[in-house]
């Protein structure tokens, strides 16, 4: 299975990766063009695309995403500022024909910070109502301490199977 980690830069998406490859966030710096890892996970094996969020890389994402088999979309809880910045970039990026059909799996991170946005705000600040070409899943988390980070793994499991 591949996939790509794409979302505004400062989401978590490498603390993502991190956790999700050694179970512990790990040293995280800005994610220059592009991580690439493999991720063993029971008997699945993950290629993992960590892309950039920086501004420079945003128009590189769906080329990426094409190639993949889930895209997940990983928004900062916390920057309730930002979601609007969020909503704009996830939006063009699904304006790609060519990425209709491929599930999207939205990852509302650092819900160990106070206040952040709740599974209802994330799907209602991201319009993902109104998104019909992906199916779409939302999955509050926290990469820093590894809340629920099971459940996406078992979310991916699940993809595989079916
Ligand atoms: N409190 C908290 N901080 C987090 C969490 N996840 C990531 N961070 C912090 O957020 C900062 C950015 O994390 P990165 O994983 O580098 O963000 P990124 O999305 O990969 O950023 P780019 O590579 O620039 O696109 C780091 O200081 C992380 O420690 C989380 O769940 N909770
Ligand atoms: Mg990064």
């Amino acid at each position: 299975m591949e996939m790509v980690i794409v979302g505004l830069e400062n989401s978590g998406k490498t603390t993502f990766t991190n956790y999700l490859s050694e179970g512990s966030p790990g040293e995280s710096v800005p994610t220059i063009g592009l991580n690439v890892k493999t991720v063993n996970k029971g008997n699945l094996i993950i290629k993992v695309w960590d892309l950039g969020g920086q501004v420079q890389y945003r128009t590189e994402w769906g080329r990426y995403a094409r190639e993949t088999n889930v895209i997940i979309f990983v928004v900062d809880a916390s920057a309730i500022d930002l979601i609007s910045y969020s909503r704009k970039e996830l939006h063009s990026m699904l304006e790609d024909r060519d990425l209709a059909g491929i599930p999207l799996l939205v990852l509302a991170n650092k819900i160990d910070l106070n206040p952040h946005l709740t599974e209802p705000e994330i799907i209602k600040g991201l319009n993902l109502d109104y998104v019909i070409d992906n199916s779409w899943l939302v999955i509050s988390i926290s990469s820093l301490r590894g809340t629920n980070i099971e459940r996406v793994v078992d979310w991916l499991l699940n993809l595989e199977k079916r």
